[in-house]
């Protein structure tokens, strides 16, 4: 007999809306076991998803799911709601080439009306759509599930001041576990914490009066169910209150006997305004290890069910994240006004390791990757030297305020721009495409990319110096090269490449990893009587232009490669070639390699690059292509 005889019933929500409340608590159990049986398989998010198992099953119990609207803030959370909602038998395929993806996605299902990975975008989606509900007079709910680390930013506040505003009829639940990646911080999580644990219980006599200001019609029926959550019912919610939200909570997010009550009657209840139902909750809840792990089991990779333990891949280099931080420890360590800031992901970035040397000189400004930038810039103002250290997606969110704060000013903040280029099972909402165009328009600013991890140590110290621009590095996710580390990096000269090959037809002019892949390609092609050349940039701005002419000069082709998207370095040197006239003769002819007009999937970094035509084997075919032929000798300048 199956171990999960009434989640085998279950193939989309409606099937579980034909259970009895009584059988809620057991499909339960059996959702868990299934998260973690698959995510065991295939890696991925698992203790958001823990702790969010039974409000789930109450969200699709009680909700009309999908004509209801349903948003996952972030979507990391969503397996079980994904095990509910008809894709339990790809569940297995979590995060793998061709499978599901690890968060909500439109077009994988209509039961996720907004596709996320990006935190707190939930709640203003969800005040468009129900928005859109009122103009079209169609009833629908619409449901923002918002942890309490993605509710610390900005975006998460703009959407509940207009929402509060317009007294949009919307159902917002703070789903509060005490935890981002890492313990929150911030006032807002006191605030929360202050909220939670000063809660006194109430008698269903003053609840009742609290409620039926909103809920006249459904007093009644509450009374039966009343006394037992109206327990959890407090007068803590006041910041809500205030911003025109009605304030429900804290409230256990594990008690199916109070989620289900509170939420018929938030649905029922016809509330004129926003409702901000607060759950209390676990993160990794009912998986020892997960509960255990100081991070609750956040991100993990395969592992073992009995014991939690994970499987690691076997690698001899140290992670580029590692080095970086080896590199920023280095840096502090000479100089005391260096300090560094992360927005929530402290031990992502590796500005833990500096932490743990010199806890007053860095800062977690929770998910507010806007303020953080702008922070470090008022640093830079007093004469402090920050690092901002943030993922090349999540700097996105921060572009005016490099461009208004930083750039404009000519603020000397360092960007530490880690998981640049592709980054594997997160796919495309977390790829770090395009911040070398980004940043590249800007005057002004020093744009570097690390081919390997000694040349990250460098750049770190290279950054150190510019005390007069902003510049970055960006730098991708994954382990190193496996070369030779320095004990601290030798600050470089700004704006030059270096050749590590000569050859005399093609010259390979590489920004960043694919270093590796050119030198590859490079010994390829030699072995196929095409001598190449192969160069790495290190700067795409300012450009080596003393290289890039002797380049021109003594080579028919010059490809460029990197790992980012068309507007990058391959645009940065094409602007220069063609306006310095190096095209103009006919002799030297150049393409660039650059990430496909298209968002990659989730898949293996490896697979992904093979998608994205970016290998040594798509460089020889390149080279091969433009030469004309197969193999041969012939200069090209004459091509
Ligand atoms: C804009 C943005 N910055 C950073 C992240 C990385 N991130 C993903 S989940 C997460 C923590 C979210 O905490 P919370 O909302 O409380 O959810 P929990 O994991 O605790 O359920 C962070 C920092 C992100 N997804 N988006
Ligand atoms: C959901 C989210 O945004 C993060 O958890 C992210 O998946 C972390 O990525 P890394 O594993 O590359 O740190
Ligand atoms: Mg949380």
């Amino acid at each position: 007999m199956s171990d999960t005889p009434l989640l085998d019933m279950i193939n989309r929500p409606a099937d579980l809306r034909a259970l009895s409340v009584d059988q809620l608590p057991q499909v339960a159990e059996e959702l868990r076991r299934e998260t973690i049986d698959a995510v065991s398989v295939t890696g991925g998010h698992l203790g958001a998803g823990l702790g969010v198992v039974e409000l789930s099953v109450a969200l699709h119990y009680v909700f009309d799911t999908p004509n209801d609207r349903l948003i996952w803030d972030v979507g990391h959370q969503a397996y079980p709601h994904k095990i509910l909602t008809g894709r339990r038998d790809r569940i297995r395929t979590l995060r793998q080439g061709g499978g599901l993806s690890g968060f909500t996605r439109r077009s994988e299902s209509p039961y996720d009306p907004f596709g996320a990975a990006h935190s707190s975008t939930s709640i203003s989606a969800g005040l468009g759509m129900a928005t859109a509900a009122r103009l079209e007079q169609h009833p629908r709910n619409v449901v923002a599930v918002i942890g309490d680390g993605a509710m610390s930013a900005g975006m998460a506040y703009e959407a509940m001041n207009n929402a509060g505003a317009m007294q949009a009829r919307m159902i917002v639940i703070l789903n509060d576990n005490d935890m981002s990646i890492a313990p929150p911080t911030g006032a807002m999580s006191s605030y929360l914490s202050r909220v939670v644990s000063s809660h006194t219980y109430r008698g269903f006599r003053h609840v009742a009066k609290q409620l039926a200001k909103r809920f006249p019609s459904r007093l009644q029926n509450m009374a039966a169910r009343a006394e037992e959550y109206a327990r959890g019912m407090a007068t803590g919610g006041t910041l809500f209150e205030e911003l025109g939200f009605y304030y429900i909570g804290p409230l256990d997010g594990h008690n199916l006997d109070h989620l289900i009550p509170v939420l018929e009657n938030v649905r029922d209840g016809r509330a004129k305004g926003p409702v901000l139902i607060h759950l209390v909750t676990q993160k990794g809840k009912g998986y020892p290890p997960a509960e255990a792990a100081l991070d609750k089991y956040h991100g993990v990779s395969r592992f073992e069910i009995a014991t939690g333990k994970q499987q690691k891949a076997a690698s001899n280099a140290p992670s580029y994240t590692s080095v970086f931080a080896r590199a920023l420890v280095a840096e502090a360590k000479a100089d005391d006004k260096i300090v560094a800031i992360t927005a929530a992901m402290p031990s992502g970035t590796g500005v833990d390791k500096m932490a743990e040397l010199f806890p007053q000189r860095v800062f977690d400004c929770g998910i507010a990757e806007q303020h953080a930038v702008t922070f470090a810039a008022g640093l830079a103002c007093e004469g402090f030297r920050p690092f901002c250290a943030i993922y090349s997606t999540f700097l996105q969110r921060a572009y005016d305020q490099i461009v208004h704060d930083v750039a404009i000013q000519s603020l000397p903040v360092r960007f530490a721009i880690d998981r640049a280029g592709l980054v594997g099972a997160d796919g495309a909402t977390h790829a770090g495409s395009f911040d070398i165009g980004y940043l590249c328009s800007l005057p002004g600013f020093v744009v570097m990319a690390a081919a390997d991890e000694a040349e990250l140590m460098h750049m770190v110290a290279t950054a150190a110096t510019i005390d007069d621009r902003p510049s970055a590095v960006r730098y991708p996710r994954g382990d190193g090269a496996g070369v030779d580390l320095p004990e601290r990096g030798t600050p470089l000269a700004i704006g030059k490449g270096r050749i590590l090959r000569h050859g005399e037809q093609v010259a390979l002019l590489s920004f960043g990893p694919r270093l590796s892949e050119s030198l590859i390609a490079a010994e390829d092609l030699g072995r196929q009587g095409i001598t190449v050349s192969v160069a790495d940039a290190r700067f795409a701005k300012p450009l080596d232009e003393d290289l890039i002419r002797d380049l021109a000069r003594r080579h028919g082709l010059i490809v460029t490669i990197e790992e980012g998207a068309v507007g990058g370095f391959g645009s940065q040197v094409q602007q220069f070639m063609v306006n310095a006239g190096l095209l103009d003769d006919g002799h030297t002819r150049l393409r660039s390699m650059v990430l496909p007009d298209h968002f990659i999937d989730h898949d293996t970094p490896a697979r992904q690059y093979e998608e994205a035509g970016l290998t040594a084997s798509h460089i020889v075919k390149l080279v091969k292509a433009v030469i004309g032929r197969e193999s041969g000798t012939r200069r090209l300048a004459a091509v």
